[in-house]
Order: structure tokens, then sequence, then C-alpha cells
């Protein structure tokens, strides 16, 4: 671990146990944060980002449970597992309560900004009113000394006339400037770590791109950490200094932002680049990743990704890939996810086919669409 982490997270595992099966949303990830970092978590829909990053903050609800990992937070455990002599695994003692987490860690000391800033905010309040309240739960200040710092921090994010804002309620700002303010929020407490959840999805690239620059300022001012969490590689290049690529519950590829784009190893995150616009390509160079995720309840064996993969081979149905060390350098920490790094047995192995967008490599070589001639069918009755 190095010296400046804050927060590390290994083996996390959290599931759903719904009626149509376990939902493995998160399936053994590790990774960490450093202060005054921000680590990007990024990937499709459904990939379990924001599974993650609530894990974190244990706010996982029924039918969902952490079931097994390690997160720790500068000396507290957040979650962690003692296992008996029977294998079953229980909480350890030092793991902190619900109560614990809610006084000492969430707000205070990590953050969360959400995509939807309506679901944060509530419309039958002022934003003066919510904000002055938040200040005065979390920090030791009040009324007018809460408000003043109110304000102050909604200037920080850049909200005109904070002043004459302070009175106003949600609805009479733009989506950009609600984001400011949860922003606001967020830091009025002084975290040392703040996640947000794709708050930038929603809002117009111009907007996007004055919350980002925020973001960066504010972040070196204060020193705060940040998890991003986001789809668009695009935003990653943009604020992040190392980022996880997430597929299918899992991590793929981890490691600092210019490796992971200069120096790209995972197949999936080769085809994540390819799918967003970048500075240094034109829309029509973009490839959209073929197929579908597929679901997390019964996810492919083998490496998850070998479904839509265009560099699968026979191994990689059977393989489940090892997080090996591809750095260049002793200090660069760049791991992934893929057999071909693993020499156990990629290369000797038959590339599978990929029957355009649908997924043929379980059916049997010669039972496939492309495959099936006429001599086959000239032996059936
Ligand atoms: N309450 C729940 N019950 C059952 N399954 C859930 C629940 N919440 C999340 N999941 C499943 O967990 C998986 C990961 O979901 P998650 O919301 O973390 O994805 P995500 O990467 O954040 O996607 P998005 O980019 O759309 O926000 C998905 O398969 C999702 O259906
Ligand atoms: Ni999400």
């Amino acid at each position: 671990m190095n010296q400046n982490t804050i927060l590390s997270v290994d083996g996390l595992r959290t599931h759903f146990y719904t009626e149509q099966g376990v939902v493995r949303a998160v399936d053994d990830i590790s990774f960490d944060v450093r202060q005054g970092e921000i680590v990007g978590i990024v990937g499709e829909s459904g990939a379990g980002k924001s599974v993650a990053t609530t894990s974190i903050l244990r706010l996982i609800e029924e039918p969902g449970e952490i079931v097994a990992g390690e997160i720790t937070y500068q000396d507290t455990t957040i979650v962690g597992f003692d296992e008996r002599s029977d294998g079953t695994l229980v909480p350890k003692d030092e793991m902190l309560t619900n109560r614990q987490m809610r006084s000492q860690v969430r707000g205070n000391e990590i953050a969360i900004i959400f995509q939807d800033p309506m679901e944060s905010l509530n419309p039958v309040y002022t934003v003066g009113n919510q904000l002055q309240e938040f200040i005065e739960l979390n920090r030791d200040l009040s009324g007018s000394a809460a408000k003043k710092e109110g304000i102050d921090v909604l200037r920080e994010v850049g909200i005109p006339e904070p002043e004459a804002r302070f009175g106003d309620y949600p609805h009479e700002f733009s989506g950009g400037m609600r984001q400011r303010v949860l922003i606001a929020m967020a830091l009025a407490c002084r975290p040392n770590l703040i996640i947000a959840d794709e708050p930038t999805t929603a809002l117009d690239v111009t907007v996007e791109g004055q919350i980002l620059n925020l973001v960066s300022d504010l972040q070196e001012e204060y020193g705060t950490s940040f998890i991003w969490v986001t789809h668009d590689m695009g935003v990653v290049a943009e604020i992040c200094d190392r980022v996880n690529v997430m597929y299918l519950g899992k991590i793929v590829e981890q490691g600092p932002v210019d490796e992971i784009f200069y120096d790209t190893k995972h197949p999936y995150t080769k085809a994540l680049l390819e799918s967003v616009p970048r500075p240094d390509r034109t829309v029509d160079e973009l490839n959209p990743i073929v197929g579908t995720m597929p679901s997390a309840i019964d996810p492919p064996r083998g490496c998850r990704f070998h479904t839509r993969c265009p560099d699968a081979r026979e191994a990689c149905r059977e393989v489940d890939p090892q997080f090996v060390d591809v750095s260049e350098t002793p200090d660069t920490e760049h791991r992934t996810a893929c057999i071909k790094y693993d020499d156990v047995g990629y290369w000797d192995s038959v590339p599978l086919e990929h029957a355009s967008e649908q997924d043929t490599s379980y059916i049997d070589e010669d039972q496939r669409p492309e495959n099936r001639d006429l001599e086959q069918t000239e032996g059936e009755p």
C-alpha cells in the first residue's frame, strides 16, 4: 500500500439477492485512493460503479449485501470480516457501527454527490436553508456563522450573487447551478474524500466543462481526494489522475490515466476508448462496443468480457483472468485482468469467432450459423 493511501478497497463483493437470482453487482474489486488525487471509476451502465461507491459509504440496502472484502478508511474499518473455522465470514469487531458511519464518516470525512441534484435537494426548502442546516449539523457553527459559511461556499463554487441566491428554491437554479450547490454542500463539511457519481452526465458539454474545471481548482486548493464515477473516458482524461475500468462487477484494468490512454492493455478499455469522442479523433472513427453487457446474475465463465471481446480465444472462456502487473516501470502500478498478459495458454488457443452482434461462441464450432453448410445436412433423414 502506498503511504499516502487514505482509502483502500480490497476484494470487495456486493451482491443482491433477488427472486431472479444473485446479482453479482460488485464481484471482487480492489483499488485505493491516495491523498489529494482524483481516482476514476469508468464503465458502461450496469458495470457496478454505483454499487461500488455506495458500498464504501455502507449505503447498500436490501436485498443487497456486502458479502466479502475489506474497506479501510485511514485507520478505521468500514468493512471487514473474520473467517470462522467453518469458513463463514463474520463482521470484524472493529468494524464501524452504522451510527459511527453516520456520525464520523459520512458527510464530514467522506461526502457523496449524486447525478440528480433534485434527488438530494428538498424542493420545499430554499437552497440556503438546506445548506445552513447541513453546516450546522456537520460543523461546529450555528446561526449566522453557518449562514455566512454557506454563502462563502456558494461563492466558492461560482454561484453569482450568492447572498441573493441563498433564499432561492432549488427549481430556481439551472441544472449546472444546482450541481454547483451540491458540490458546495459536499465541500461545506470540509470532507477529506468526495465521491461523485456521474454528477455531470445530465449537463450539457459546456456546463460540464465548467464543473470539471471547478473541481480541478478545488482539488488543488484543498487537497481533497475524489472518486469520480463516469461512463465517459473524456471526463477521465480531463480530471482523473488514476482510473479503474469496470466491466460486469470486475475491475479489468487500473493505472495512471496516461498509461491507460497511451498504453492500453485490456480489450475492453480499448473498446471504451474507441467508443467515445476524443480530441485526436474524428467522429467517423467512433466504434460503439458490439453487443450488450450480459446479466450480472449469470455472468459468462472465464473472462466476463469474452462474449464481446474482439480478441477472445478459446482459453478466455475457461480461464478466470487474474489481475497482473503490466507496469513498465516499478512505480507506475498498471494492472490488467486479461490472460494475454498472464501466459496461461492464450497465444496457443484458437480465436473465438463472434457472429456480428450475437454471441455464438458457446455453440459448437460446426453448429454455428456461419459454418453450417450442405455437407452437414446431407446426413440427416
Ligand atoms: N437494488 C438492487 N437490486 C437488484 N439489483 C441491483 C440493485 N441495485 C443495483 N443492482 C444491479 O447491480 C448491477 C450494477 O449496478 P450499478 O447501478 O452499480 O451500475 P452502474 O455501473 O452504476 O451503472 P450506471 O452507469 O447506469 O449508473 C446492475 O446489474 C444492477 O441491475
Ligand atoms: Ni451508477
